[in-house]
């Protein structure tokens, strides 16, 4: 059997973190005074030299795809001599719990929506899709959220195609780390932006992977280019271990938290429930659903210590 080196030689581009950084080429070094305050609200840990080495390159590549795309459609319109609807761009971004894809997918968002070619840039998780906590617990999936058949797909699938068919208002469902449920009474609304970011465990999966099971199309179908956020399980699980501490002294602290009663933990104590969801529930998933889902992404993105980024991964 080929090993993992061996097919990502042959599928991608491999970039180290220096090579990938010159290629930022002509996008200005200095971002200005509105993007670095967005930046800084996403998320404080992050750090400057990582937006400028690894988020502005990939701005930069992600606008040329999408112009190429944009350009492509104008041929398109002029043969057919009518003008369709504007459709989405769609990104999708995947990988493992905790890896880091919804602060990954808001810097994207930010940077993205600084280009005047595509200003409206929305975002969009698959969490949201999750069945709400008394279906699980109806259908006994309470200790599977996460796993393909914790998601109501057809919902999601149903979702995505209205926005690629260019529907004017799409709503998505909201999900609540808080509640850790489905919030019942608001909906977040899509409007035809110019690109949709959709963020997810699931996102690249598909009818090859047997729990998905054989329902078509799948979300993948939809999606213009995809990326997947990559790292060691021992740091994915340490990096899940600390963030729930930080959640143990903030959102649990509310009465309204489905965690409340672990705020009164202590580190030990909180550490060790922790590693056991890690163990029981977010660790299977990643080894069994996410992970083999890797190498169809069109760009994976590696992550070492301190969520920096070590590699960057093209296809060729
Ligand atoms: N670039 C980064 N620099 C520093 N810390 C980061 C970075 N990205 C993510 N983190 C931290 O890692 C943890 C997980 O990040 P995030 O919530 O974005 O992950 P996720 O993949 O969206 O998780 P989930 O699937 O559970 O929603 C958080 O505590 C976050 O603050
Ligand atoms: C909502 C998901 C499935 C994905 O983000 C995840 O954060 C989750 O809740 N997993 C279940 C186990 C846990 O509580 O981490």
């Amino acid at each position: 059997m080929a090993s993992d080196n061996q097919i990502h030689n042959a599928l991608y581009l491999a970039f180290q973190r220096s090579q990938w950084a010159e290629l930022r080429e002509s996008v200005p070094l200095t971002l200005n005074e509105s993007e670095l305050t967005t930046l800084r609200g996403i998320n404080e840990k992050l750090s400057l030299d990582e937006v400028t080495d690894i988020y502005l390159p990939l701005s930069r590549l992600l606008n040329l795809i999408i112009g190429a795309k944009q350009k492509r459609g104008l041929v398109l319109n002029e043969f057919l001599s009518h003008k369709p609807p504007k459709r989405p761009y769609i990104i999708s971004i995947a990988g493992s719990v905790a890896v880091g894809k919804s602060t990954t997918a808001r810097i994207l968002q930010s940077l993205l929506s600084q280009w005047s070619e595509h200003p409206k840039v929305d975002l969009v998780t698959t969490d949201g899709f999750l069945y709400p906590l008394a279906e699980l617990k109806r259908r006994g999936l309470l200790q599977r959220k996460g796993f393909p058949e914790s998601y109501d797909m057809k919902m999601l699938v149903e979702f995505i195609s209205k926005i690629k068919a260019g529907d004017t208002n799409v709503q998505a469902p909201i999900y609540s780390h808080i509640s850790y449920n489905r919030v019942s009474d608001k909906t977040q609304s899509i409007q035809q932006p110019d690109i949709l970011i959709i963020e997810g465990l699931n996102v690249l999966q598909n009818g090859q992977d047997a729990a998905v099971g054989i329902q078509q199309p799948f979300v993948s179908d939809f999606v213009d280019f995809s990326i997947y956020v990559d790292a060691q399980e021992s740091l994915l699980k340490k990096w899940y271990i600390d963030r729930f501490l930080q959640f143990r002294g903030g959102a649990f602290s509310d009465e309204k938290s489905y965690f409340h009663h672990y705020s009164k933990l202590n580190d030990q104590e909180a550490t060790s429930i922790a590693a056991n969801i890690w163990d029981s529930i977010n660790g299977p998933n990643l080894k069994l659903n996410i992970e083999p889902t890797r190498d169809r992404a069109h760009l994976i993105l590696q992550k070492g210590e301190d969520h920096l980024m070590s590699q960057v991964l093209l296809r060729k």
